[in-house]
């Protein structure tokens, strides 16, 4: 949709209508005037410009339960930032059990309210939800055409989570004529893309892409299919198309029943962020990780007697503990070359933590984690700040060994583990579903250990003899194949890796073996960028051979 704004100035002064006036005849309860544009006090316009609030208009239905619709919607902008204003379509009695009643409201009292608000309040995006007539999406189009936004996000809401029909048959058609080609983004759920393309059946990974393609076609600059209530997934995937590409997006499936809320709440987070200037797919991206966290943060809470609970999107407030990830989400090739400081290393060569990791970065590092066992906790908390600092502008994730507690403070992307260290399942209740959990394995039963925790990835050593970790019992190939072939989670291979042997350990070619973690071979050398440099040409060489 065109960005511009009218200016004020064109925009039709706001006169209630009769019918308004009528509904309003008290003199003590009219509503209010703008005042015109040159009667605002200078200093306000000064101030509007000065701090703008992203701004979301939310168009959707009241729910009593207050788990989804507008609700959800003003819950969800808060705890972005942005500022929701709201359009009611209809009110409906619903808790955690169902939808007992839907009162929908008259379509000119909904162009009414669109009009008060648009004609207003700078509205940045526009998100639809429960749109109950197909009266009340034709205003909604023709409001858009007289208050052009930035972007207009467009949740085709049709079916509760708890089966009861909230649009009609006839509602589809005008969405899908009229609403979705003025949409930036439309984002159904497996039954709603099924539901909108005439009850296609949709199984698998592959359907969601074709569907995604041909409601694409329907007019939407970009489309989400989201993946959540698909049968038998572990993860939940969300398939996202700009008309180029397909992407998936994968997130963790949370074990809870408070799931009342999730596509309202996904949909006004991509305003949210659409509002304060993201890209379309960075937006989805930081909206899906949101709902993630808010699920995981309120698996446990109780509201309600029914199947389905809502959840806290102000999680954050309760754990001040639980920083939002740096949405660097994890990637497992990220493992290629895996840089481990070693304080004593550094100091004997003269260089400080930051400067060490500042040239394996330059040298090619794709992790960094910082194994500062002789650092004092202050020295060390500072350096993880500065180091989070260099790695997150380089965007290469950010790992502390062992200190939960100064990755939390640094707000580092990670922590690493070991078998004596707080336990993985720990570490992930203290560090929240963004943050990126590696563990020490030797065996196949810590490998499945730590998948259960819900690590992201495993250390597999020593390889080979190491003096940097006293009394490291020695694996060899046999014992990394062992556990590679057991893992169900990435692996990084360590222990006495250097530019000699790096390449027979990939040419292994093992299954989950994504890299290599070096600390000496890296940090015991005079140049740091060099070394890394050139054992990341060796690995890449290895890596074509194999
Ligand atoms: C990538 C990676 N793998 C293994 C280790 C070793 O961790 P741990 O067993 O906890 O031993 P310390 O490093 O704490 O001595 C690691 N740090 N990194
Ligand atoms: C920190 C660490 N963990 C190991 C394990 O086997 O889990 S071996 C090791 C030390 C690796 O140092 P270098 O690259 O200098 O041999
Ligand atoms: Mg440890």
């Amino acid at each position: 949709m065109a960005s511009v704004q009218p200016p004020p100035a064109l925009l039709a002064p706001h006169r209630p209508s009769t019918a308004a006036a009528l509904r309003f005849p008290s003199p003590t309860v009219s509503p209010r005037v703008s005042p015109s544009p040159a009667a605002r006090p200078r200093r306000l316009a000064v101030a509007a410009r000065a701090m703008p609030w992203p701004h979301v208009l939310t168009v959707a239905g009241s729910d009593s339960g207050a788990g989804a619709g507008i609700q959800a919607d003003i819950k969800a902008c808060a705890a972005l930032g942005a500022y929701c204003s709201s359009v009611i379509t209809a009110v409906t009695a619903q808790n955690t059990v169902g939808v007992q009643g839907v009162h929908a409201v008259p379509e000119e009292f909904v162009g009414e309210q669109l009009r008060s608000v648009l004609s207003d309040m700078s509205v940045d995006v526009v998100k639809t939800g429960m749109l109950p007539s197909a009266g009340i999406v034709k205003v909604l189009c023709e409001s858009l055409r007289k208050f052009p936004v930035k972007a207009l996000v467009v949740d085709p809401v049709m079916v509760s989570t708890s089966g009861d029909t909230l649009s009609g048959p006839s509602t589809l058609t005008t969405y899908r004529d009229e609403l979705f080609p003025m949409a930036d983004i439309v984002t159904p759920n497996i039954k709603e893309a099924s539901k909108l393309l005439g009850d296609v059946s949709l199984l698998t990974i592959s359907d969601m892409r074709s569907a995604a393609e041909s409601i694409f076609k329907l007019g939407p600059k970009n489309v989400l299919v989201k993946g959540g209530d698909m049968p038998d997934s572990t993860d939940a995937i969300d398939v996202f198309f700009d008309g180029k590409e397909f992407i998936e997006l994968r997130g963790l499936r949370i074990k809870t029943r408070n799931t009342h809320g999730t596509g309202c709440t996904l949909a006004s987070c991509i305003a949210a962020e659409l509002a304060k200037g993201a890209t379309m797919l960075r937006a989805v991206e930081a909206a899906k990780k949101f709902v993630e966290s808010a699920l995981y943060h309120s698996k446990d809470l109780v509201i309600g007697n029914g199947p389905q609970g809502p959840f806290d999107h102000l999680f954050s407030l309760k754990s001040p503990l639980y920083k939002m990830g740096s949405l660097h989400k994890f990637n497992p090739d990220d493992l290629f070359l895996y840089a481990v400081t070693d304080s004593g290393m550094n100091k004997k060569w003269g260089r400080s933590i930051e400067d060490a990791v500042k040239a394996a970065i330059e040298g090619g590092a794709t992790i960094v984690q910082l194994r500062e066992k002789d650092t004092e906790t202050r020295e060390f908390l500072e350096a993880a700040k500065a180091c989070v600092e260099i790695c997150r502008s380089s965007g290469v994730p950010l790992l502390i060994n062992d200190r939960v507690d100064v990755a939390l403070a640094s707000n580092a992307d990670g922590v690493h583990v070991g078998q004596s260290d707080m336990p993985a399942w720990e570490v992930r209740e203290l560090l929240g579903p963004g943050k990126i959990i590696g563990v020490s394995c030797k065996t196949p039963a810590q490998a499945e250990q730590a998948w259960k925790d819900g690590a992201d990835y495993i250390g597999c050593g020593g390889v080979f003899p190491t003096t940097t970790k006293a009394n490291n019992p020695t694996l060899g190939f046999e014992g990394l194949r062992t556990v590679c072939l057991a893992s169900k989670l990435p692996v990084v291979a360590i222990g006495g890796i250097n530019a000699g042997n790096a390449g027979s350990v990939m040419e292994l070619g093992l299954p989950n073996l994504k890299g290599v973690a070096v600390v000496s071979a890296l940090f015991n050398q005079e140049c740091v960028a060099t070394e890394t440099r050139s054992l990341r040409s060796i690995l890449m060489n290895a890596c074509c051979r194999s």
